[in-house]
């Protein structure tokens, strides 16, 4: 953690829904205007597709089981460095994973590769990171410790693996079969990589459906915002004025101490509301540990 160079994770599995909200972050740090480096978790995969499919042959035929979940396919010492290093200087490298030819193609490159190395623009205000492993800790690595602020993005499981089937099959070119298979060759690395996660988060934001999900692997539409609720469970809620949410958000209510729940419409609503002063707080403190560091260097 840092307060001179903050770190914000958007962490969840995959489907969960963290590109999409980071919309909403994107909106917040445009009216703040703050200048964010985005990371996309991953980039942070070992290997391309065509090596990852190579490298799921070789685990089946030693009986063992890879997945994107996991710390075999994914460079959590390399995550980890960066968080450090930006926390540390305002500086690190990044890439991307190109999912789709649409993201391919400014490239010059096929799905399922990286794009180079680079630098990350100087001179932003945070780090803004969306993906699998923003809260991950292993017997080696601790990525969440560098993290100041730390939201999970987590539906309902069966929400998740309806938005991950439709989501695959529709933009990324994958047949229902493979998914189905990938998310049952996931379950072990699920539970010890990715759940754990939703425990040290500041705060989760929980999309629950309210209308009937019970065979996800049929499903033919990703259920709406508005056929749905979104249960906000906050870590510090004595620090949570839950009265003046209560009166902002039409339909609000509350659950437990420290759970809120909103209707699906209010989501991005509610993000804003919750989030937009957290992260004020951030800057100001920036700030602060910023004029610090001038007077010192003054004297
Ligand atoms: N709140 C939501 N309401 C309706 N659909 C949603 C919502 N959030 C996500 N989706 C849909 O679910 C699918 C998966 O979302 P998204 O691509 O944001 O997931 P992700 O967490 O970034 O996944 P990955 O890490 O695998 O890239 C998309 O089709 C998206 O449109
Ligand atoms: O989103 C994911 C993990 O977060 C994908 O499962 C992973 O990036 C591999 O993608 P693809 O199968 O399209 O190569």
């Amino acid at each position: 953690m840092s307060s001179r160079n903050p770190i914000i994770a958007v962490t969840g599995s995959s489907g969960a829904g963290t590109s999409t909200t980071s919309e909403s972050f994107e909106h917040i740090f445009r009216s703040l205007s703050i200048k964010s480096a985005k990371v996309e978790g991953d980039s942070f995969h070992r290997f391309s597709r065509q090596e990852m499919d190579f490298e799921k042959r070789k685990a089946k035929q030693d009986g063992r089981s890879i997945s994107y979940f996991g710390d075999q396919a994914n460079d959590f010492v390399s995550l980890e460095r960066l968080f450090k290093d930006y926390s540390e200087t305002g500086k690190g490298k990044i890439r991307r994973y190109l999912h789709t030819f649409d993201e391919a193609v400014p490239y010059n490159q096929m799905p399922g590769t990286f794009t180079p190395w680079e630098d990350l623009g100087e001179g932003t205000d945070l780090l803004f990171y969306e993906g699998l492993h923003g809260g991950v800790v292993t017997d080696n690595i601790n990525v969440a410790q560098h993290v100041d602020l730390l939201i999970g993005m987590v539906p309902i499981v069966n929400l998740e693996w309806i938005q991950k089937i439709i989501r695959d099959t529709n933009q990324r070119g994958h047949s229902r079969e493979a998914v189905t298979a990938s998310i049952v060759r996931s379950m072990e690395d699920y539970i010890a990589f990715i759940t754990p996660q939703f425990s040290r988060t500041h705060i989760n934001f929980q999309r629950v459906p309210t209308v009937d999900t019970s065979n996800p692997f049929s499903a033919k539409a990703i259920p709406s915002l508005d056929e749905s609720f979104v249960v906000i469970r906050f870590r510090e809620s004595n620090q949570v004025d839950f009265p003046y949410y209560l009166r902002m958000i039409a339909g609000s209510f509350m659950s437990r101490v420290n759970t809120l729940v909103v209707p699906g419409g209010k989501m991005g609503f509610a993000m804003e509301l919750i989030l937009t002063p957290l992260i004020q707080e951030l800057i100001q403190k920036k700030h602060e540990a910023n004029k610090q560091l001038d007077w010192m260097s003054d004297l």
